[in-house]
C-alpha cells in the first residue's frame, strides 16, 4: 500500500498535525510520528500551511491546435507546481471542445499526464461561434461529465442563445461560466481601459460597461430560468455591484478574479509591452480596489488564473496586433498570499475558501476542496507562508514566456502539492 505521511503541518483551525495517508485518501490527523514503523515516504511540513489542493476554474491548455504554446503536459506541470490538483480546461482550442469525444479526449490526455485533474469545460455554441447550441446534454453524460460550460474567449452575446444554455443546462445542474464582453460596445480590436490613458496612447478602447451591461443582463436570465451563471474574469467594480446586488436577490450566480486584476493596472500599458495585454484589460486603481474587498467579503466567490500561454510570435508585436493573455498557473499563490494575506483582506481559511473549497464546488468537483479530514481525497497544497520568491519567466514549466510577474518579488510560496496521495510537485520542481 502507498502510504505518505505529512508531519507537522498547519491544519486550519487545529495547529500543527501529522496527516497519514493510504491510496490516496486521508486516513489518520493527529500527532501521529511516533506511532509504528510502516514502510513509509515523509514529508515534513514544519511551518507550513495545509490547504486542500488548490482548483482553477479558468486555464486555457492550448492542446489541441497550438501545442507549441502549451500542451495538457506543459500546462499539468505549470499546475502542479502552482499548488493546484484540479484544473478546468477551456474550449477555446482547434478543434473547440463542442463534443463529447473532444470532451473526452482531454480528459484521457489529462489522465496521462498524471500531475492534475484536467476537466474539460464544453463550449456553449459550435464553434464558438454564438449561434447553435452544442451538444451541452451528451458533452455532460459523457465519461468527461463536463458540467461548466463556456465560449470563453467570445461572449455569448445573443441573449436568446444564453437563454437557452442556461435552460438547457438547469436540467443536470451545470453552469455557463460567461465571458462577458458586449461586442458592440467593445470590439475585437478593444485592447486597453477606456479612459484618459488609452485616448492618449491611441489605443482602442475597452469601456467597463461592456462587461458590466452584459453581466446585468446575464444575473436577469439567471434569474428568468432559475438557473445557475457563473461571471469569469471579473475586471470592474460596476460588475461587482450588479453581483452583489444579485446575491442578494437570491439569484443563483457566482463570480471569478484573475490574479492579475487583483493587482496589476492600466497605467502599465503606457509602454506598449504586450506582455500586459489581456482580456477583459487591466483596469485603474479604484476597480482593482472593488475587486480585492469583494474578494474578502464573498461576493466574489473565487481567484482563476486565466492562464493563457502564447507562442512568442503571437505575442511579440504591436500592442494592437498582439495576441491577448498572460500566464498565471505557477504565480496565482504567491500573487494572492503577497495582495490579500499580506494585505490583511483574507487569512489562510480565506485562501483555502476561494482557490479550493468555491471553485471546486462551483465546478461540481466532489472530490475536490474538501476538508483535509479522515476519509478526504488526499489533494493538498503545503505553502510557505513566509517563504519569498522572485519570479523568473525561464524557469517556467510553461512552454510560453508571456510572463507579467517577471523579477516581482512576492510573499508566500507554494512548497510541494500532492495530489490523490502522491507528492506531484515540490520547490518548482515536478516530483
Ligand atoms: N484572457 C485572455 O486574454 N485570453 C484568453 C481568452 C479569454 O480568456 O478571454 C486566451 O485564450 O488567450
Ligand atoms: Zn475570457
Ligand atoms: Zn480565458
Amino acid at each position: 500500500m502507498a502510504a505518505l505521511l505529512v508531519t507537522g503541518a498547519n491544519l486550519l483551525g487545529s495547529g500543527a498535525q501529522d496527516l497519514l495517508i493510504e491510496d490516496g485518501v486521508i486516513t489518520e490527523v493527529g500527532r501521529l510520528s511516533a506511532k509504528g514503523q510502516r514502510h513509509r515516504d515523509v514529508l515534513d511540513a514544519d511551518g507550513l500551511v495545509a490547504l486542500p489542493g488548490l482548483v482553477d476554474l479558468h486555464t486555457h491548455l492550448r492542446e489541441p491546435g497550438r501545442e507549441d504554446a502549451e500542451t495538457i503536459a506543459s500546462g499539468s506541470a505549470a499546475a502542479a507546481v502552482g499548488g493546484f490538483t484540479a484544473i478546468l480546461a477551456m474550449a477555446n482550442t482547434s478543434p473547440v471542445t463542442d463534443t463529447a469525444e473532444s470532451a473526452e479526449r482531454i480528459l484521457d490526455l489529462g489522465r496521462a499526464a498524471g500531475l492534475v485533474d484536467v476537466v474539460p469545460v464544453g463550449a456553449v455554441t459550435k464553434g464558438l461561434a454564438g449561434d447553435e447550441l452544442a451538444e451541452l446534454g451528451l458533452m455532460h453524460r459523457s465519461r468527461a461529465s463536463v458540467t461548466v460550460f463556456s465560449d470563453d474567449g467570445h461572449c455569448v452575446h445573443d441573449a436568446r442563445v444564453m437563454r437557452r444554455a442556461l435552460e438547457y443546462v438547469r436540467s443536470f445542474g451545470g453552469v455557463v461560466s460567461q465571458h462577458a464582453q458586449d461586442p458592440h460596445l467593445a470590439g475585437p480590436q478593444a485592447c486597453a481601459h477606456e479612459g484618459e490613458l488609452s485616448g492618449r496612447l491611441g489605443l482602442p478602447g475597452w469601456p467597463g460597461i461592456a462587461e458590466e451591461s452584459i453581466v446585468a443582463r446575464d444575473v436577469m436570465l439567471a434569474r428568468h430560468t432559475g438557473s445557475r451563471v457563473h461571471i469569469a474574469h471579473v475586471s470592474t467594480a460596476g460588475t461587482v455591484e450588479v453581483v452583489r446586488w444579485a446575491k442578494a436577490q437570491g439569484i443563483n450566480v457566482t463570480a471569478e478574479v484573475t490574479p492579475h486584476h487583483l493587482v496589476l493596472t492600466t497605467d502599465l500599458l503606457s509602454g506598449y509591452d504586450p506582455t500586459y495585454k489581456v482580456n477583459p484589460p487591466l483596469r485603474p486603481q479604484e476597480d482593482v480596489d472593488a475587486l480585492r474587498a469583494a474578494l474578502a467579503d464573498g461576493t466574489i466567490d473565487a481567484v482563476a488564473t486565466d492562464h493563457a500561454p502564447h507562442a512568442r510570435h503571437d505575442k511579440e508585436h504591436a500592442f494592437v496586433d498582439a495576441a491577448f493573455g498572460m500566464l498565471g498557473l505557477e504565480t496565482a499563490l504567491s500573487v494572492v498570499s503577497d495582495v490579500m494575506v499580506g494585505g490583511g483582506l483574507l487569512d489562510w481559511d480565506g485562501v483555502a475558501r476561494v482557490m479550493s473549497v468555491a471553485p471546486a464546488r462551483i465546478a461540481g468537483l466532489a472530490s475536490h476542496g474538501q476538508p483535509l479530514a479522515v476519509g478526504s481525497p488526499a489533494h493538498l497544497t503545503l505553502v510557505d507562508p513566509t517563504a519569498t520568491v522572485t519570479v523568473d519567466r525561464g524557469s517556467s514549466l510553461s512552454l510560453s514566456r508571456n510572463n507579467p510577474w517577471h523579477g516581482s518579488t512576492l510573499r508566500g510560496a507554494v512548497h510541494a502539492t500532492v495530489f490523490a496521495g502522491r507528492v506531484t510537485a515540490q520547490k518548482g520542481v515536478i516530483a
